[in-house]
């Protein structure tokens, strides 16, 4: 552990081994920072990123990876394995690559899994690391019985076989299963600040990080350096928290992802029953069919609202009877099914694209469902990158302007600087910073006479005000802000820094006037037809 002194090993009957701090943690700042015993890339992303230290290939419009102008080149040997530079694929080689070349250059391309390239670098390690490192994993939960129970075990098994085939160790299966038992349950994903998943991390002291849908902490990744930063502060004593689902959720969803993924019903703050006076939890709201009042639909048995269940609802506002709220929120996710929102993982056709287009229109008017939860929020996640991708500039601004007012800006439960938010802020500007070099989609805003250029001069400064509370200062992310953007956009942007002191602050600027022009951009945009 790098810092030994800030976090203690603790159990908890509830819920096993948590850790806790032994000092008061101020809000936004680092408890921890370690590079993850073990890791590996994305079998979709290998050759697009460095198998060392994450920096990702790629640096176009919808998929920023800062400080990321890098190229990569394959491992001369096995091929599939990327690196951005000697150093690099030196400091790999020597850790792991030289004991997994020959198997996966036997492969021929044919990477396996993440999870059973990440087991064999377990199961290949030198000797005395390797005993450590069982050591490690010795007492952290596998869940193996209720894996054991799924319909997908028998994947597990043949995974585990591969990796004791591939690794020639001389554990036996059920050994090699237990391993990958405990790999599942206490894994990670690295994101880049893009917030695009690269790859899978392991590390037995990160796995001690219980969870919470309402967290004091996030990981976050600079580079291949893990950190666990306070997202408020945590009291000497407190135990970490993180959230291991989109917490962005509603409560259903999520508590149904940690039941199937890591066995457990979660009964934390955000799982439990609002008490009265306390402001409801805005991840689990519907709204009334016919006046738009939010509602929730979840109270738990022993609320007070519990008459929710099973009894007529009222709304509180326009007196729209519901004959039963769980039918009501039935119908609702049924109207989502069978509009074809369901799965909009892969856009692959403009007209799919304006189906979920005029999908998302339809529902928007229904204003049933809030427009800040599920399915929005997948909706919103995969049509972007697609309208950008098509350099449909119009909508893909439309659709950016209705993430970062409509949805983000509601999810109030998520502070500002989530790393989520600064991914979508920087996808603003760039776009907002290609936009202005380009002159495009011009007529489409001379309408609305936005200046681009001030809301991108705020964006800049959001993110700049953002980023050292979430990746620190110093970080890749920031340093690539400072030196890219910040620098393009001074360029761009002369004539109008000459208005704006540099000294302003974002509150003294009226920015958001500017902003608020995008916005209503977007909405007239969900109000067509
Ligand atoms: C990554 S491990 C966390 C460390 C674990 N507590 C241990 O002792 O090894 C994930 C497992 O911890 C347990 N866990 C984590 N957060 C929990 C919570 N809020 N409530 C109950 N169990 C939890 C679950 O069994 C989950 O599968």
């Amino acid at each position: 552990m790098s810092s030994p002194e800030v976090v203690i090993k603790k159990n908890f009957p509830s819920r096993g081994n948590g850790l806790v701090v032994a000092k008061d943690i101020p809000a936004y700042s680092e408890i921890l920072r370690k590079i993850p015993d073990v890791s590996v890339p994305d079998s979709d992303h290998r050759s697009q990123i460095c198998a060392n230290c994450f920096l990702f290939a790629a640096d176009t419009g919808d998929r920023v990876q800062p400080g990321s102008v890098v190229k990569v080149f394959s491992c001369g040997k096995c091929r599939s394995t990327y690196y951005c530079s000697q150093d690099c694929q030196l400091q790999d080689w020597k850790a792991y690559h030289k004991r997994e070349c020959k198997i996966l250059a036997s492969l021929a391309g044919q990477v396996p899994p993440s999870p059973v390239v990440l087991l064999m670098r377990i199961l290949m390690m030198d000797g005395s690391k390797r005993d450590r490192f069982y050591n490690a994993m010795e007492n952290l939960m596998s869940h193996i019985d209720d894996r054991g129970k799924m319909e997908d075990f028998a994947t597990l098994v043949l995974m585990s076989k591969g990796a004791k085939e591939y690794s020639g160790t001389k554990l036996s299966l059920d050994a090699v299963v237990g391993l990958l038992c405990k790999v599942m349950t206490n894994s990670a994903s690295i994101a880049n600040p893009s917030y695009d998943t690269v790859g899978m991390m392991f590390d037995p002291v990160i796995s001690l990080i219980n969870h919470s849908c309402d967290p004091n902490a996030v990981l976050v990744f600079n580079k291949n350096v893990l950190l666990v930063r306070a997202v408020r502060e945590i009291k000497e004593g407190e135990e970490i928290l993180i959230s291991y689902t989109d917490n962005t959720m509603p409560m259903p969803y999520r508590k149904e992802q940690l039941r199937t993924r890591y066995f457990f019903d979660c009964q934390c703050s955000a799982c439990c029953p609002v008490p009265s006076g306390v402001k409801p939890d805005p991840r689990n709201d519907f709204a009334c069919p016919e006046c738009g009042t939010p509602f929730q639909p979840y109270p738990m048995k022993s609320h007070p609202s519990a008459q929710l269940y099973n009894d007529i609802y009222e709304c509180s506002s326009c007196h729209y009877g519901f004959s039963n709220a769980h039918n009501v929120v039935a119908n609702i996710e049924d109207k989502i099914a069978r509009s074809g929102l369901a799965d909009v993982s892969r856009i692959e056709s403009d007209d799919m694209a304006s189906g979920l287009v005029s999908k998302l229109k339809q529902l928007y008017k229904l204003k049933t469902i809030p427009i800040h939860r599920s399915p929005f929020i997948e909706v919103l996640a995969n049509l972007i990158p697609y309208y950008i991708k098509q350099q449909d500039w119009s909508t893909a601004l439309r659709l950016i302007g209705i993430e970062y007012f409509l949805q983000d800006e509601v999810r109030s439960w998520q502070p500002e600087f989530a790393p989520i938010r600064l991914a979508h802020i920087m996808r603003f500007v760039v776009i907002l910073l290609y936009l202005i070099t380009t002159g495009n989609c011009s007529k489409y805003l001379e309408h609305y006479s936005i200046d681009l250029r001030e809301c991108l001069w705020g964006l800049v400064t959001e993110l700049e005000r953002s980023i050292p509370r979430t990746y620190g200062e110093n970080s890749a992310f920031e340093i690539h802000v400072r030196e890219k953007y910040k620098h393009e956009m001074l360029r761009q942007m002369g004539p109008v820094l000459a208005r704006i002191h540099m000294s302003s602050t974002l509150e003294q600027l009226d920015w958001y006037k500017e902003m608020n022009k995008i916005k209503a951009y977007a909405i007239d945009f969900l109000d067509q037809p």
